[in-house]
């Protein structure tokens, strides 16, 4: 299996304006020791102290800006999952026009430092060597505090986007259903022992994932788990941006209704869920070994076929009944058929 990684994982720490100067700075210092220690003419000393403190200053900022560019993934290239959080936690479009402040500062700053560099070796005096050193740190000083605010921009976004669970592009199965009704009871079954626990911006209990060979099992509490109308906009856009993740939804049922909503109400959830989602959805009644009326498994099954569910099972997710056929029919519809299929066939379900 493939092992990714969140593609935010790899940028880097966003120094502040006066962290990034005083860290060139103290770099500066420590150049401009080296060549003291040198034994040549006063002038010549002179401008060969500044032009490598300017040179070692230009370059640690313009590096170190350049590098947040070049850590940070570009969001059109990234899954349409990816995408779609970067724009609900931080918005697309400033953060590429943030991104562009940095290259823009990063180029100019590189640029004068070769200018001031190029001044200084003119120099006539070591008076006007330090001048002119002086007033390229003041220009670059003014250069970081102007995109000050997209410095920290960025910074924000890094937190919010590096803390984003990694998904492996594989595959992938989301669970949905209220509380209580079995779901990580029915994922650990499903994946093993070996389920991660994940923090999502959008919700405070995290996001639980397995793996059943090639197939990643999602269950995201707090997302998929009540009904819509409490939603705010923000976690109705990360429930829809499940969309680009998803394959496949499992819903589950708790058929005793020990979970504390009634079948109607379970249902009532699964049909906000199924308009919502363009990939198929099937359904799993769990809890059948608390439920002995077979009535009512029947009746729970004749109503989903009425929505319109294309594939209902009945297992026992604490007892392991009726999992193997589930694992069977993952199997088929998901290792068998690519994603590129998969995604034609729900197009095709939802026109
Ligand atoms: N008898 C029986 N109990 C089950 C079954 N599946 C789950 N349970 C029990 O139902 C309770 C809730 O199960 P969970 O797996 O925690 O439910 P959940 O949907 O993940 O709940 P949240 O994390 O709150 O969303 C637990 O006490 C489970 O042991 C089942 O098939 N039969």
């Amino acid at each position: 299996m493939s092992k990714e990684e969140n593609p935010f994982k790899k940028m880097p720490t966003i120094l502040m304006p006066d962290e990034l100067m005083a860290k060139a700075l103290r770099r500066g210092e420590k150049v401009a020791n080296e060549m003291r220690k040198k034994e040549l003419p006063w002038l010549l000393k002179a401008r060969y102290v500044e032009e490598h403190k300017v040179r070692t200053i230009a370059s640690v900022v313009a590096d170190n800006l350049q590098k947040v560019i070049d850590k940070t993934p570009p969001v059109r290239k990234l899954p349409k999952f990816y995408q779609e959080m970067v724009e609900v936690l931080v918005g697309v479009d400033e953060f590429k026009k943030s991104l562009g402040a940095f290259k823009w500062a990063s180029e100019l700053v590189r640029k004068l430092g070769n200018e001031y560099a190029k001044k200084i070796r003119k120099a006539r005096t070591p008076q006007q060597a330090g001048k002119l050193r002086k007033e390229f740190v003041g220009r670059v000083k003014s250069i970081l505090n102007q995109i000050h605010p997209e410095m920290a921009f960025v910074a924000v976004a890094r937190e919010k986007l590096k803390n984003l669970p990694t998904f492996k592009n594989l595959p992938t199965v989301v669970i949905a259903g209220y509380p209580n009704v079995g779901k990580s009871t029915l994922l650990k079954k499903l994946t093993g022992a070996d389920v991660e626990i994940n923090n999502y911006p959008f919700t405070t209990k995290g996001i639980n994932m397995g793996y059943m060979e090639d197939i990643q099992i999602v269950d995201t509490p707090g997302l998929l788990d009540r009904p819509l109308y409490e939603r705010n906009d923000i976690e109705l856009q990360a429930i829809l941006a499940l969309n680009y993740l998803a394959n496949l939804i499992l819903f589950i049922i708790d058929a005793s209704e020990f979970c504390g909503y009634t079948i109607e109400e379970q249902l009532n959830l699964l049909k906000e869920i199924k308009e919502l989602f363009k990939v198929p959805i099937v359904v799993a009644i769990n809890k059948i070994d608390l439920v002995e009326d077979e009535g009512k498994i029947k009746n729970i099954e004749e109503k989903l076929k009425e929505i319109g569910v294309e594939k209902i099972f009945k297992i026992s997710a604490d007892k392991g009944i009726g999992l193997e056929e589930l694992k069977e029919y993952f199997f088929k519809k998901l290792l068998f058929t690519n994603r590129e299929n998969i995604k034609e066939l729900a197009n095709e379900n939802n026109n």
